[in-house]
């Protein structure tokens, strides 16, 4: 059991930043979450909890205390990395039994936690085959296997289903999120997809450029984003972001006077006969339908549930829900949510 907290962490390789005054705090038995575009600072993150790398400045706590002194293999975490690094030589069963094997943990423990995970990832009628004869999602298990057979403090993983098609990214993910909570230890977990973040993470982290943005569980987040960088990231169709210029066509009351840009998520956003705006595409996608409007040139899309009778080319009004605009200063930072 471990929370992990970072005090102003920056890590520089030459001339780049790749983690920049990061602060923040994970909390013991967390499924967390750091999210961001490519080369944003996750995987360092990562790697300087692990200790392969170490901050030029600042200070990383586990459990309270400080690490910069502690080597990896006392820092007892497991990692899941992006490229599994499976060995090939050796069977799954094998692969998996290999931290325990160098540990010189006695055979009847290791039979036990092997039986444990494998079982928990549904893997064991694979564990006689090496990495090549496996699939991607069945490698992807074993990989996870081989960290989860270890009794580390916390278990970090960088994307690691990435590269699942979409089913079994899904499917992979629900199970992930089970088996952290039977486990009970700090999950810290990397990926790029908003999408994967929201439904497995009790807390997040966003990233941009080394920076951490904005901080907190899922859903406060996505109802309460501090910049237009945050609101952006989250949900799709992305947030709309429209110039005050247009937003008396959205019918919005009390619009705070500095605002230079007000933001509606799609499935805020109302439509209604009338005029003032018009819908340029209707995508049906069974459950809910996704509308592109036209409001004086600039496109906004709306989510509405069922399939509505709109059709492309029809002059619509638009509104936005009681309480569901946000509107942002001239830097993209939050003024106000209504
Ligand atoms: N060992 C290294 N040497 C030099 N530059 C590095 C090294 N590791 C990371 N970087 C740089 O640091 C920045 C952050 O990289 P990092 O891998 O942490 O980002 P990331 O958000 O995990 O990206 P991705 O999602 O693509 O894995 C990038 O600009 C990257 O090129």
């Amino acid at each position: 059991m471990a929370s992990i907290s970072f005090r102003n962490v920056t890590k520089r390789f030459g001339d780049t930043v790749a983690v920049d005054n990061v602060t923040l705090d994970i909390r013991d038995n967390a499924f967390f979450c750091l999210f961001g575009p490519p080369l944003s600072g996750k995987s360092t993150i990562l790697k300087l909890i692990l200790g392969l790398e170490h901050p030029d400045e600042g200070e990383i706590l586990i459990d309270g205390r400080p690490v910069t002194n502690v080597s990896p293999a006392k820092r007892n975490v497991a990692m899941v990395f992006q490229n599994l690094a499976l060995f090939p030589h050796m069977t799954a069963l094998k692969n998996i039994r290999f931290p325990l094997v160098e540990r010189r943990i006695d055979p009847q423990t290791i039979a036990a936690r092997v039986t444990d995970v494998t079982d928990k990832l549904h893997i064991g009628h694979i564990l006689h085959k090496p990495p090549a004869q496996l699939s991607g999602g069945e490698r992807q298990r074993v990989a996870i296997a081989r960290a989860l057979v270890r009794d580390p403090v916390a278990y970090l993983m960088d994307d690691p289903i990435s590269a699942l098609d979409a089913r079994l990214r899904e499917e992979t993910r629900v199970e992930l999120r089970r088996i952290q909570q039977q486990m009970g230890k700090t999950l810290v977990y990397v990926t790029h997809d908003q999408e994967e973040a929201m439904s497995v993470a009790d807390s997040m982290a966003i990233f941009e450029n080394g920076k951490v943005r904005q901080t907190g569980k899922p859903e406060d987040l996505y109802r309460h984003p501090n910049s237009t960088y945050v609101a952006s990231m989250l949900g799709a169709p992305a947030m709309n972001v429209v110039p005050m210029g247009l937003a008396s066509g959205l019918q919005v009351p009390n619009m705070p006077t500095r605002a230079e840009s007000l933001g509606v998520r799609p499935e805020n956003l109302r439509i209604a006969s009338g005029q003032g705006a018009t819908i340029t595409e209707v995508e049906p996608l069974g459950g809910f339908t996704t509308l592109t409007v036209d409001l004086q040139g600039t496109p906004l899309r709306a989510t509405l549930r069922g399939q509505p009778r709109f059709s492309a080319g029809e002059s619509v009004a638009l509104s936005v829900d009681a309480g569901r605009a946000h509107f942002f200063d001239p830097a993209g930072a939050v003024l106000v949510a209504q």
